[in-house]
């Protein structure tokens, strides 16, 4: 079974605390020693933000404020490869998807972060798991799934239990017209375009809890929303 996950820099790094990103070591771990052949992507997080608030102050462009992001991810990607077995994971960041389905062949678990500007990492793991054609794509993320509206915003936001990927897409799209660019999901546009697209089965759950990812691979249990193909 090829699974990719998508781990926020919010859940994974809220701030920089090892036992944290050793919670999701020992996750993605088990979830390889049960036969997983796993790609994870890592997001920028608190600190990614950090980065470009103040590189955004000295005057640098979206293009340089990106890459700042990309570092970033990939300086998350990095620690949570320091904490997993050198027998199971791939020793090094893949910078694109050909590398990093390579490293697929080669090892259980594939790290890796950010790999052109102008996206999220949203978009990296949802086109990941379309490169390698992955069986499933999980979102890990910091709310228990996709909203009708910002939970963080609305108290009467409601979940989706289960989206068309079209539905999504109309939603992000709907949340840009209304200049809010990707405030209305917690996935992105391309990602969730990415995921209409190639049909793949995908999940956003609560990531703050790092075992919710084991259940739900491999349980099948899951507090969140689960996007599905069109018509199904
Ligand atoms: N309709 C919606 N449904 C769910 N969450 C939403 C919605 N609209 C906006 N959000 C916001 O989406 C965010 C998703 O989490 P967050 O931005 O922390 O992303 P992440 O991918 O987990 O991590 P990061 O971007 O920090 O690497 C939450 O802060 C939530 O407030
Ligand atoms: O492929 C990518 C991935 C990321 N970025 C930039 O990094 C930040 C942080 O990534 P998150 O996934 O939001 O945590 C993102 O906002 C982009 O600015 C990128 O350009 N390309």
């Amino acid at each position: 079974m090829k699974t990719v996950v998508s781990i926020g820099g919010s859940v994974l790094v809220p701030d920089l605390d090892a036992g944290r990103v050793e919670e999701f070591a020992d996750v993605v771990e088990s979830l390889a020693e049960a036969g997983q052949n796993l790609g994870i992507v890592v997001g920028g997080g608190p600190v990614a933000r950090q980065y470009i608030g103040a590189a955004r102050d000295l005057g640098a462009n979206e293009g340089e404020l990106d890459q700042l992001g990309i570092d970033t991810t990939r300086l998350n990607a990095r620690l949570l490869l320091a904490a997993l077995d050198e027998d199971l994971a791939a020793p090094s960041i893949p910078e694109n998807y050909e590398q990093a389905a390579e490293a697929l062949h080669r090892d259980s678990v594939v790290v890796m972060g950010g790999v052109v500007p102008a996206q999220t990492t949203d978009a990296v793991s949802a086109a990941l798991a379309e490169y390698v054609d992955a069986d499933r794509l999980v979102f890990a993320t910091s709310v228990p799934g996709v909203f009708d509206a910002d939970p963080n915003e609305d108290p009467d936001a409601e979940r989706y239990d289960e989206i068309e990927a079209s539905e999504l897409v109309d939603l992000i799209a709907r949340g840009e017209s209304l200049g809010s660019a990707g405030s209305n999901a917690p996935i992105d546009l391309l990602a969730a375009k990415v995921i209409k697209r190639s049909g793949i089965d995908a999940i956003v759950l609560d990531g703050t809890d790092p075992s919710a990812v084991e259940r739900a691979l491999l349980d099948g249990e899951f507090d969140g929303t689960r996007i599905v193909p069109d018509g199904v």
